[in-house]
């Protein structure tokens, strides 16, 4: 018998109620969402990348209560729902192509990334991290890497390094649409500590990160140097992506259209901070004219940075 398309129901690792797309096939549901072709699966705690994906994740009631699952499942749905809806991009490779997540990779792993093929995530330890796809801006961060890949492959190092963190970044939140401060990672960082984050886009210096090109950090492009600082040093076009955004007139929406287009259709794999401001008002040009609102507010975003 083939396979049919089932709601699963299940809690989230916050332990929100949520509801999401399944695969019935046997009499066994899997996490699988094949209106979306997302895939989601368990690593069972190894950290041999050999093994990945794993196994797909099972379960024979449609009721699931791995909330690390859960939520890499149902915010990879969200992210692919948001890049098609808002840039009618099918997902990373805007070719529909398959989006595999594994949970538990690792043992108390306090990282989440993509590794060139699919998402990988840690359970954290429980003080530092909590499960990381337990953060809608996280998981749009880490897909938006791929999305990044497959367009202007920014290289992982010095400033289009740091731009390849801050379009992230950007996108992760865009895609969280919240109103507290641009926060990233807010929902699984120190489950002990409120309001603190990994990083603030609004306000870089309060997790010692620059705000403008007077603090660049000349870090080496070492592991150690965190690559010439790239989760540093794009405090500088997160906070420029905030100024634009919160100029009186300028839309969420449309200052996100803005930034895929210079993302997409300017940006190279070594823009730097000035390829990257000609690119966002070469976008906002082509999308808004040379005289708007759009434009005049986006070169001045970068200007109170101290880039053009
Ligand atoms: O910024 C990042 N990766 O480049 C992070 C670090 C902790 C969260 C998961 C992955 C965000
Ligand atoms: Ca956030
Ligand atoms: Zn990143």
């Amino acid at each position: 018998n083939k396979a049919t398309h089932a709601t699963g129901t299940g809690k989230g690792v916050l332990g929100d109620n949520k509801s999401f797309n399944t695969l019935s096939s046997s009499g066994t549901y899997y996490l699988q969402d094949s209106t979306r072709n997302l895939k989601t699966y368990t690593a069972r705690n190894s950290a041999n990348e050999n093994l990945l994906p794993g196994t797909l994740l099972s379960d024979s009631d449609n009721y699931w209560t791995d909330g690390a699952a859960v939520d890499a499942h149902t915010y990879a749905a969200e992210v692919y729902d948001y890049y098609k809806t808002k840039f009618n991009r099918n997902s990373f490779d805007g070719n529909g192509a398959a989006i595999k997540s594994t949970v538990h990779f690792g043992r108390n792993f306090n990282n989440a990334y993509w590794n060139g093929a699919q998402m990988i995530y840690g359970d954290g330890d429980g003080s530092t991290f909590v499960p990381l796809s337990g953060a809608l801006d996280v998981v749009g961060h880490e897909i938006t890497h791929a999305v990044i890949e497959r367009s202007a492959n920014l290289v992982y190092e010095n400033q289009s390094g740091a731009l390849n963190e801050s379009f992230a970044d950007v996108l992760g939140n865009l895609i969280e649409d919240r109103d507290n401060g641009w926060l990233l990672g807010e929902d699984i960082y120190t489950p002990s500590v409120s309001g603190d984050a990994l990083r603030s886009m609004s306000n870089p210096e309060s997790q010692g990160d620059p705000a403008h090109m007077d603090d660049y950090k000349n870090l080496p492009n070492t592991r150690e140097g965190d690559w010439g600082g790239v989760h540093t040093n794009s405090g500088i076009p997160n906070k420029a992506f905030v100024n634009f955004v919160e100029t009186s007139g300028i839309t969420r929406d449309n200052a996100g259209k803005v930034w895929y287009r210079a993302l997409t259709s300017y940006m190279t794999s070594r823009s730097d901070f000035d390829d990257a401001r000609n690119a966002t008002i070469q976008a906002a040009t082509d999308l808004f004219g040379s005289s708007s609102t759009e434009v005049t507010a986006v070169t001045n975003a970068w200007a109170a940075v101290g880039v053009g």
